[in-house]
Parts: structure tokens; sequence; C-alpha cells
């Protein structure tokens, strides 16, 4: 299997060359020259196995030759056995046909965990085996964040540099980032939004000089490996409820849109997903796309949902690839009318036709968070962030098996919760002491030359 850049510039690399390069070197995003297809007896075969062997059946096809299979194996096993739930990703009833798919089992209680600890696993091996090192550099609105410096923190082969919006993350979200004391890890709170801490990412990658000098690497889901990883969780859902006989559909919390796209890749590969549904907060660019057509960027304006205020949605590249018929060139395009002056594009009503083909959308603003996360607490007991709100709130509004995925622990985000119900939801014991931890928060400016400089100043390359 071979990797190929949206905006079809360069050779194409096979898993672990793309995996360690993140973004292609054209600015594109990598995609996979074909998809390769699991039959429906195959599918039905995933029934009843552990969320381990699902990943390794559903991952194996994509990685050719980078790990061999008893050694991938034990990179999943690692990577899972940190979870405090036996199934990992395990499905909790919320209505008649509604599913919420718990993804917070991890160590930092988001959904980033699952992908995260598996490439921290995959990086180590693959930067072992080559005797190299890397710098890595992320952009958050909290999780992201979070969960990368959890998987890489005193990691030899790897320094790690995340960019958050400063402000916009919740104080759990900053703490978990700031408070590691390894010296590899660097979180710099940036005076903007996430969208340019992810546009000064995406700048450093496009200096080739600072890239090869720094050999950066991508952690965001720029990086293939991490869509992927996060497809194996619609296998073990889908499969739960009762696919392939059964065709399920999926409400996904949206911000980047790398969750909702690993959807659309577990479908591509054969999974009987029947509607993709993006459900977005008030920062509502894919809503307003799937509606009208219009990809248009306006403010991020601050939210309950933090992780999800975004307007820049990286991955919505991928996805644009395939519906313009994997034309590099037209995707290009696009992109320079979305980065440029232009601020957007419209999409062709035949691509149009294609999105809403796969693609349902659901907005929700503020007020009807609180009211989703107060409904659900009371109907079920359970309390939910207001990520995950937005996901269930889109999956409850939608007729036949549906499963909302569950982003985060309420936890993360305690005073948005509290606000909607009245109660507090407490951390878990192994993060009781979070509040007491000594933090190192450096503030920087949204500027890319100063952040470079930054780098290679705190960088042990
Ligand atoms: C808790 C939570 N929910 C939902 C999202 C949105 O996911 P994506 O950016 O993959 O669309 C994020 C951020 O990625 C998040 O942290
Ligand atoms: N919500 C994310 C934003 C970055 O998303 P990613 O999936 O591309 O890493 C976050 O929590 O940082």
């Amino acid at each position: 299997m071979r990797y190929t850049s949206t905006r079809g510039g360069g050779a194409p690399l096979h898993f672990e060359d793309a995996m360690l390069a993140g973004l292609a070197r054209d600015g594109g995003l990598f995609v996979p020259e074909s998809w390769p297809r699991m039959n429906a007896d195959e599918i039905a075969g995933l029934a009843g196995l552990a969320y381990e062997e699902i990943a390794f059946r559903v991952m194996r096809p994509f990685i050719g030759g980078a790990f061999a299979d008893d050694a991938f194996r034990v990179l999943i096993e690692r990577a899972y056995a940190g979870f405090d739930h036996r199934l990992r990703a395990p499905l909790l009833q919320v209505g008649e046909e509604t599913w919420a798919l718990e993804l917070h089992h991890g160590p930092t209680l988001a959904f980033k965990d699952v992908a995260m600890q598996l490439i921290g696993q995959m990086f180590e091996a693959a930067l072992t085996r080559r005797g190299a090192r890397v710098t890595i550099v992320g952009a958050t609105s909290g999780d992201t964040g979070s969960a990368a410096i959890e998987a890489f923190r005193g990691m030899e082969a790897a320094d790690i540099f995340i960019l958050y919006p400063h402000g916009r993350v919740s104080e759990v979200q900053r703490r978990q980032m700031t408070t590691p004391a390894e010296a590899n890890v660097h979180a710099i709170a940036v005076e903007g939004d996430f969208d340019d801490c992810q546009a000064a990412v995406k700048a450093m990658f496009n200096d080739h000089a600072f890239r090869d000098k720094m050999r950066l690497a991508a952690v965001n889901s720029i990086n293939w490996a991490r869509v992927l990883a996060q497809s194996v969780y619609y296998f073990t859902a889908a499969v739960a409820l009762g696919a392939p006989s059964r065709p399920i559909s999926f409400a996904v919390p949206t911000g980047n849109f790398g969750d909702i796209y690993a959807g659309y890749v577990a479908k591509r590969m054969g999974l009987p997903i029947d509607r993709l549904i993006i459900a977005t907060n008030r920062n509502d660019i894919l809503h307003r796309t799937v509606q009208t057509g219009a990809h248009e960027k306006r403010g991020v304006a601050p939210t309950t949902s933090p992780s999800m205020d975004i307007q820049v949605s990286s991955n919505f590249e991928r996805l644009l690839f395939d519906l313009h018929d994997r034309e590099g060139e037209a995707v290009a395009r696009l992109m320079r009318d979305l980065t440029g002056n232009q601020g957007g594009f419209t999409l062709s009503q035949g691509a149009l036709d294609r999105l809403r083909a796969e693609f349902d959308s659901a907005r929700f603003d503020e007020d009807e968070v609180a009211a989703l996360i107060g409904r659900f607490a009371a109907e079920t007991g359970h309390l939910f962030c207001p990520h995950s709100a937005i996901g269930l709130g889109a999956a409850i509004a939608h007729s036949g098996p549906t499963v909302g995925l569950a982003t985060a622990h309420a936890a993360k985000f305690p005073d948005a919760v509290e606000a909607a119900t009245g109660r507090r939801p407490a951390l878990p014991e192994h993060m009781a002491d979070l509040y007491e931890r000594e933090e190192r928060i450096t503030v920087a400016p949204a500027d890319t030359d100063f952040l470079k400089r930054l780098i290679v100043e705190k960088a042990r390359a």
C-alpha cells in the first residue's frame, strides 16, 4: 500500500514514510492509493473479537511491510493496555435506537488516546529501528495536545512541541499539557485561535529547509496513521450492533474532520455505514457546506465545546480529493481559494451531490448544547461532555440505529457540565492531583517565525 498527496505532487510513499513525514511536501495530505476492502464474511468474522484483534485486522492492509505481523500485534497490545475499560471503546445505550460510543477510556480521557497511544508505539519502533529522531510539532484545541504529550513524554527519539490557543482550552486540558515535567515536552500558548496554531504548523512543514533541519513530524490528524487508528472503533461499534447485516449510522462531533473522515474510511473499506452525520457547534462551516455547498470561513467563536472551535477543517481536504475524482490539481485550487483572500469556495453541484450521498449534518447553539447535556443526564444518569452531547444530540434526532461518538470525559469540561446539570464531574483517580501539579507555561505570539525560533532554541536535536 502506498500513499499519495491530495494535491497530486511528489512520489507516493509507503506507510512508515508517510507516517513519519506527516504532511506531504506539496502541502497536501496523504491518502491511500486505493481502498482495501473487507467483504461481508470478513466483517461478520470480527464479531466477538477483542478490540486489539479487530484493530489488527482493520489496519493490517494499510501498513504494508512497515511492521511484521507479530511486532504489529505487540504494538497494538501495548497501546491499549492502559485503557481503563476491558472493551476499550464500549457502547452505552441512550435511546431506543441510539448508542453512545465511549471513547474516553484512555489516559487523557478523550478519543485522541485511541490513535495517539498506538502512534507513540509505532513512532518509537520505527525511530529506534532507523536510529533516527524527530521534532514533533502539533496544533491543538485541547485534546490532541494532551494525548500527544502523554504518548511521547520522555521518549528519547522525539521532542514534542504543542501549540494551543491561549485562554481557549479548558483548565483540565491546559494542565494536562503544561504539567508534564519531561525535558522533551513543550506546550506553547499561542495568542490566537486553533486555526492560527494549525496554520503555523502547516507553514513550518511547508518551509522545507526548516522541516528538514528539524526533522519535523506531525501527530495531528494530518498524519494518516491517526485517521487509520480511529477507523477501528467504527468497526467494533457497528459489528457489536449487528453489522454487516444491519447498517448503522454514526453522528460525530466534528471540528478538524478527522474523526468523521475515519468513519468514511471504514465505509470505503466495506463497513455498511448508513449515514455519517457531521455534528457541529456554532463554528459550523461544515454544516453550512453540507446545507448550501458554500465552504466559507467565518471568525471562530469560543464555545463550551472548545475542541471543536475550528473553521479550517484540515481533513476535509481528504474528502475533497474523493469528491473531485482524486484530481490533485482541483484540490490544490480549492485550498488556495480557502487560504487566500477569497476565504472559501463553493462546491460544484456534482461534488455537493457526492458529499450529500454520504453525509448529513446538524448544528447546535450553546443553549441547545447545555439543554442536551441536561437532557442526557436526566434520562440516562450519565454526564456527557459538551462535544459528546453534540454528537448524541445529532444521533438521537436521526432515525434508524445510530451511534453518537462520545469523544471526551465530562470531567475535562467540568464548568460546562456543572452549569447544565448542577453536577460537577470528578476527575478519575490517576488525575486527582492535576490541580496541584506545577505548570510550565510559555506564551507566544501567533507568528510562525517567532515560533520557529522558539522551537530551534528548545529542541534537543
Ligand atoms: C472532545 C472532542 N470532540 C470532538 C472533536 C472533533 O474531532 P475532529 O477534529 O476529528 O473532527 C475534538 C477535536 O478533535 C475533540 O477533542
Ligand atoms: N480538536 C482537536 C483539534 C486537532 O485535531 P486533530 O485531530 O487534527 O489532531 C484537538 O483537540 O486538538
